[in-house]
């Protein structure tokens, strides 16, 4: 699978770590950054994951802040993003399962990597369901992300 991987300054010593579980589970890695320990904001380094995500560039991102909830709270303003903190085993195929969840966001400062390891995996093999409700609160999601961006280009023209 072709995934994008980005992370911020406290994302950056566990961002490496995910690249190498990547690459041993045989996925195609693009790295967003950053690529050195220096400062930079969450929100940059998410849109450009984010970006390749919503191009169908890569399948799935992964985003590495210091808790993985700045980068899921950016990563769910980009259109067609779902994004989610996965920090457990279950909610890391769930997310997939019932959510569709495209973008995966951990904490460096939270988890350590031999559960990364297992939460990598759980997210990238886990499928979407067929079943007509997961896909329906699905559509309904991308409905409200229309209305409110209608709401918002409406606000601007006053
Ligand atoms: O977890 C994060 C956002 O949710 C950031 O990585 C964190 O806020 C960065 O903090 P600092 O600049 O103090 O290293």
């Amino acid at each position: 699978m072709k995934i994008a991987v980005g992370g911020d300054h406290a994302g950056f010593p566990l961002k490496g770590y995910v690249i190498e579980v990547l690459n041993d589970l045989g996925h195609e890695v693009t790295d967003c950054g950053s690529f050195d320990p220096n400062p930079i904001d969450f929100p940059d380094i998410t849109k450009v994951v984010c970006e390749k995500v919503r191009s169908n560039e890569v399948e799935k991102g992964i985003l590495v802040c210091g808790t993985g909830v700045g980068a899921s709270i950016a990563a769910n303003k980009i259109p067609g993003i779902r994004a989610s903190v996965c920090h457990d085993i279950y909610s890391s195929h769930q997310c997939v399962e019932h959510d569709d969840v495209n973008v995966m966001c951990i904490g460096a400062q939270i988890i350590g990597p031999a559960l990364v390891k297992e939460l990598v995996d759980s997210f990238l093999t886990a499928e979407f369901s067929t079943a007509v409700e997961f896909r329906r609160r699905v559509e309904k999601l991308a409905i409200m992300e229309k209305e409110y961006a209608k709401e918002l280009l409406e606000v601007n023209k006053k």
